[in-house]
């Protein structure tokens, strides 16, 4: 009853102000708890490419392109590759695979050309970048008009030891990035990390606390690690910050000398999984919903309940030395 009225009352006020007569704004009009989330929140589909890749990349970019495509038929209006989508993940592989992000570079190229020709968001997972002499694990970003609208370079290096079970040592080879990267879409804001990026819950915390509704991680976990924490992580940082989280994983190739878990996901802002799949080649869809992120904030207030006051300086922790 109250919420006939309010539209009736605004009808009116609309035929007076054709800013009134956006979509936009009647996106907001009805509904009631627009007010808990980020203001430019629509609601899209998004599809994760679970991509085989193999160690010819034009073979990559080309099934990349015939996915995607896939997925934009399927009503995909942002999609995702997974990291190292174009090459094998692997230090003995970065420096051969290698591009420098420039137009004339092939992914670059590619993934610009299919972001315009499906008129499609592409987040581009990730690839071996050189720049000033150094490598970086990098991810593109394009808007549907084929602009590069984000770059990230892995901030956090995948350097782990567990003993007798596997070891990677990243920073063999890479260089971290140094800052964070947050994508303005139509859709909202979108967080962007890489893959071992998803363990340090500040990231997500300081990118939803400026408004993004989203986090996107494309990852490429394995057997050790993948069942111990993929989709742990994907729904600790969804639940800590009420927002949507997607990993987006290669599927698995047994002959590669890395396995990847697969098992992309999508956490929806309560963080039950909405979406996710096995380790063989394929496509995750799933519908965001700026109304289930309202619902969730106003039945748990954390955004109003949060005690900065106890807890807003945060220093690293001290360890012995010895
Ligand atoms: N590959 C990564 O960067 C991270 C990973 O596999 C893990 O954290 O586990």
């Amino acid at each position: 009853m109250f919420t006939n009225v309010t539209t009736s009352f605004w009808q009116g006020i609309r035929k007076t102000n054709p800013f009134l007569l956006s979509k936009s704004f009647s996106y907001r009009m009805n509904h009631f708890n627009a007010s808990l989330v980020p203001k430019d929140f629509r609601p899209f589909r998004i599809g994760l490419i679970q991509l085989a890749s193999t160690s010819n990349k034009d073979e990559n970019l080309k099934n990349a392109r015939s996915q995607i495509s896939e997925a934009v038929q399927n009503g995909s209006k942002m999609v995702v590759l997974p990291e190292c989508f174009n090459s094998p993940y692997g230090n003995q592989y970065f420096n051969e695979y290698a591009e420098t992000i420039e137009k004339t570079s092939p992914t670059y190229n590619t993934l610009h050309s299919i972001a315009k020709e499906l008129k499609v968001y592409v987040f581009g997972g990730s690839i071996p970048e050189r720049k000033d002499g150094e490598l970086y694990n990098t991810s593109m970003v394009f808007n549907p008009y084929g602009d590069l609208i984000g770059i990230h370079r892995k901030i956090h290096l995948f350097d782990v030891d567990f003993p007798g079970k596997m070891t990677f040592r990243e920073s063999e080879t890479l260089k971290s990035g140094n800052s964070m990267t947050i994508v303005e879409t139509e859709f909202g804001k979108i967080g962007l990390g890489i893959c071992y990026d998803i363990r340090f819950p500040e990231l997500a915390t300081v990118a939803a606390r400026n408004g993004c509704s989203m986090m996107i991680y494309p990852g490429a976990f394995n057997l050790t690690t993948g069942p111990l924490h993929w989709e742990l992580l994907a729904r600790a940082r969804a639940v800590d910050n009420q927002i949507y989280v997607a990993s987006c994983s290669p599927a698995r190739d047994v002959s590669a000398t890395y396995h990847a878990w697969g098992h992309s996901t999508v956490v929806g802002p309560d963080g039950v999984v909405l979406s996710t799949m096995d380790e063989k080649p394929g496509i995750v869809y799933a519908d965001i919903d700026p109304e289930k992120m309202a619902s969730i904030r106003k039945s748990i207030s954390l955004y109003t309940q949060r005690r900065f006051d106890i807890y807003s300086e945060t220093k690293p922790l001290k360890l012995n030395e010895n």
